[in-house]
């Protein structure tokens, strides 16, 4: 499998370049070159297989650089931390399925794919002899996956930059207690989209990145999109049989539309299996007004219960853009221009239709969060994280004959202010979350300026001579 960029202007590339790379050099997003289509046969090869088996045929369609064995090492040693023997178990409650993404060591989806590259970035930088500074951008759970992926592992440092006040105490917490030298946790004055605008910025200085070797972990990179494709096909495997349905829908909480990006891309394999991904929004509702109006224009970032949400500019969006404009990198080149001058971009009533052929999009506002977190706890005994009850609730609404099922993006433990304002009590401390208040911690406060982060990185950038 060969990438290439979103905007055109890079030679193809193999997988583990791509990983590398992370964003292409020319500002785009790296996508394969085709989108492999999983035949009958295919499917009946891959229906009964462990978790772990299955993301290993599917890592070998997109990453056929690795040795085959290596790859094999790297899936295991990845899900051997996750404390499910499913790793991403599927669970019936009410009218709804439940893929159950957060049993990974940060109690949150991002485990699936950061588990895969932390020891991916380290096999790849200790068999060429390199290093690498990580930089990336999170609203609260990247941030801490990212950091438990590569914490411990050689040859890497990683910086991450969030947004001061805006992620859950939990969240700071997981993040600034890990206080390793080569752990850098920046707290800037901003938002999340002001953290991921300079982390693009940094990594589109082609001089730096080099020098310092610059890394990404959002999913900006590949791999992450890579690895979450696998759990949209456990789940369809599971659901379907057990349900005897050929077709089902997923809801999906979306801020930065690298989950869904991966769903849209799991829909494209399984030859429409899946029917619609249902896009759920908070009040940050671009992409809402996107699938629902064809009107993506950027607002005011509003902070809400569900803040690893709150984002406007979603970084993949330029891939879904790609798809919909025929694969046609000048014409994605040409919007992502307009849309950096202009902040919005209009579509036709004709690329409306496609669009809504793929998505159907609902924005939860924080009243019906909260009220979703009471009503489904009453009825199942189950209790949502804020993230994941917007996507149940998107997905009541859009609820039919065929299976739903809704993606349970966090543990509701990180979300204790939110789900107590639901529930009147909090949930119980899962292990991974004990003592974190008592611990040590370790972060630094900047503005949200470019120039500010650029002398943090060059001051403290791991080096090799
Ligand atoms: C708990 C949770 N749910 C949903 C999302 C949204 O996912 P994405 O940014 O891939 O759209 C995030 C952030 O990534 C998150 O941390
Ligand atoms: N919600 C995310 C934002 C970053 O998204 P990513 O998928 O591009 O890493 C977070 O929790 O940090």
């Amino acid at each position: 499998m060969r990438y290439l960029s979103t905007r055109g202007g890079i030679s193809p590339l193999p997988f583990t370049a791509t990983v590398l790379e992370g964003l292409a050099p020319d500002g785009g997003l790296i996508v394969p070159e085709k989108i492999p289509e999983l035949s009958e046969a295919d499917l009946r090869r891959l229906r009964g297989l462990s978790y772990q088996d299955l993301a290993y045929e599917v890592f070998r369609l997109f990453a056929d650089d690795l040795p085959e064995s290596e790859l094999r090492l790297l899936v295991d040693r990845s899900y051997a931390t996750f404390t499910h023997p499913d790793i991403t178990p599927v669970v019936k409650k009410g009218r709804v399925w439940i893929l159950e993404l957060f049993h990974g060591p940060t109690l949150a989806f991002k485990d699936v794919a950061l588990q895969f590259l932390g020891n991916l970035f380290e096999y790849l930088l200790l068999t060429r002899g390199e290093y690498m500074n990580i930089l990336g951008a999170t609203s609260g759970d990247t941030g801490s996956a990212a950091i438990y992926g590569v914490r411990g592992k050689r040859n890497l440092a990683i910086f991450i930059l969030h947004p001061h006040g805006r992620v859950s105490p939990v969240q700071a917490l997981q993040m600034t207690t890990v206080t390793d030298p080569n752990v850098f946790n920046l707290a800037l004055e901003g938002t999340f989209d002001d953290c991921q605008a300079i982390v693009k910025q940094l990594f589109g200085d082609l001089e730096f990145k080099r020098r310092y070797r610059l890394g990404a972990v959002n999913s900006i990179n590949w791999a992450r999109v890579m690895a979450q494709i696998v759990y949209y096909l456990w789940a369809y495997f599971r659901v379907s049989e057990a349900e005897g349905a050929e077709e089902v829908r997923f809801s999906v909480p979306t801020g930065n539309f690298g989950d869904i990006f991966a769903g849209y891309l799991a829909r494209r394999m399984l030859g429409g299996r899946i029917e619609r991904l249902i896009l759920a929004t908070n009040e940050n509702d671009i992409l809402t007004r996107f699938v629902n109006r064809g009107d993506y224009s950027v607002r005011e970032v509003i902070p809400t219960l569900s803040p690893s949400m709150d984002i406007q500019v979603a970084s993949n969006f330029e891939r879904y853009l790609y798809y919909l404009f025929g694969e046609d990198p000048e014409r994605v080149r040409e919007a992502m221009v307009r849309f950096a001058e202009e902040g919005r971009l209009r579509f036709s009533e004709e690329e409306i239709r496609r669009v809504q052929r793929d998505f159907l999009s609902a924005s939860v506002t924080q009243k019906e969060t909260l009220e979703t977190i009471r009503d489904f706890y009453q009825e199942t005994g189950y209790i949502l994280d804020p993230h994941t009850a917007v996507g149940v609730r998107a997905a009541l609404e859009f609820l039919e004959a065929r299976p739903m099922i809704c993606l349970a993006t966090a543990h509701p433990a990180k979300f204790p202010e939110a789900v107590s304002r639901a529930l009147g009590f909090e949930p119980p401390i899962p292990e991974a979350l004990k003592g974190l208040s008592e611990r040590p911690r370790r972060v630094v406060i900047l503005p949200a300026d470019p120039a500010a982060v650029r002398r943090f990185i060059e001051e403290n950038a791991l080096q090799i001579s």
